[in-house]
């Protein structure tokens, strides 16, 4: 039986460094599955998630590349999907509490010159929905740990509070000497680019490219593609 179609959601973005991260996940994703793949957009770019699925023969997988399940994911996609006529295809969870997200991240923060004993505020999108700010702080405590217990604090971009400054300023308040900006964002885009006015020492770049998102994608793929196959 043919492989149900992978539609990769992502958020889209006007920064076409971040559209390219997208393509090259897509890409790698299709190598690693042997499946056709997709992309579609939840927002800012066309055609939106529903619009590609309604354009595919057959199951669809779609699996958002977000890091929490938030508006997005759990309102935003769906709803696209419903008006294109594509209510039956199945939605994967989200990205952020695969384990080999966590550590793109940590890979990202050694990069940008992170030492240990350093406090760190892991950077989020922000969301309005509490469960997704709920996830980012599960990320933020694991990401602590994988740090032998470093301080980290999350912050946010946009739309939820402590902003990404304010949370540098909680940490230095406490007598953080140096607090380094780990970015829990894909790909680089208006968020992004935020997060060098914050007042960090280092900021790490974002989590794409990585082998390791691509095989999270994979594995959430392949664990709904028994589901889809009808
Ligand atoms: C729903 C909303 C707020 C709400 O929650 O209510 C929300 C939510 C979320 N966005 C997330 C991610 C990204 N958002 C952007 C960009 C933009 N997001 C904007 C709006 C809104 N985004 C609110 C809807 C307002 C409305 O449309 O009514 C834009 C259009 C306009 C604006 O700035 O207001 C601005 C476009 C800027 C431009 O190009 O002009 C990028 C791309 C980039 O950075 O360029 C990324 C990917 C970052 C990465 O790379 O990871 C996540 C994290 C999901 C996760 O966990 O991964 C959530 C959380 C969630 O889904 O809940
Ligand atoms: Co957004």
């Amino acid at each position: 039986m043919a492989l149900p179609t992978l539609l990769l959601a992502v958020h889209g973005t006007r920064e076409p460094r971040g559209s390219a991260a997208a393509r090259r996940l897509a890409g790698a994703v299709a190598e690693l599955t042997g499946a056709p793949v997709r992309l579609g957009f939840a927002d800012v770019l066309a055609p939106d998630v529903g619009e590609v699925a309604a354009g595919i023969d057959g199951p669809v997988v779609v699996v958002p590349a977000f890091l929490a399940a938030g508006y997005h994911v759990r309102v935003d996609i769906p709803a696209q999907l419903h008006r294109a006529g594509r209510g039956d295809a199945v939605v994967t969870g989200a990205l952020g509490e695969d384990d080999r997200l966590l550590q793109a991240a940590v890979r990202r923060l050694r990069r940008a010159g992170w030492r240990t004993g350093e406090a760190v505020v892991l950077a989020a999108a922000g969301s309005s929905d509490p469960d997704a700010r709920a996830q980012v702080d599960q990320a933020a405590q694991r990401l602590s740990r994988r740090l032998g217990g470093a301080g980290v604090e999350v912050g946010y971009v946009a739309t939820a509070e402590p902003a990404v400054a304010e949370a540098v300023r909680r940490l230095r308040a406490r007598g953080h000497r140096r607090v380094a900006l780990a970015s829990w964002l894909l790909a680089p885009g208006l968020f992004h680019q935020r997060l060098a006015e914050a007042g960090a020492d280092s900021v790490a770049r974002p989590l794409l490219p990585d082998a390791g998102v691509a095989a999270a994608v994979a594995a959430r793929y392949q664990a709904a593609a028994l589901l889809a196959a009808v």
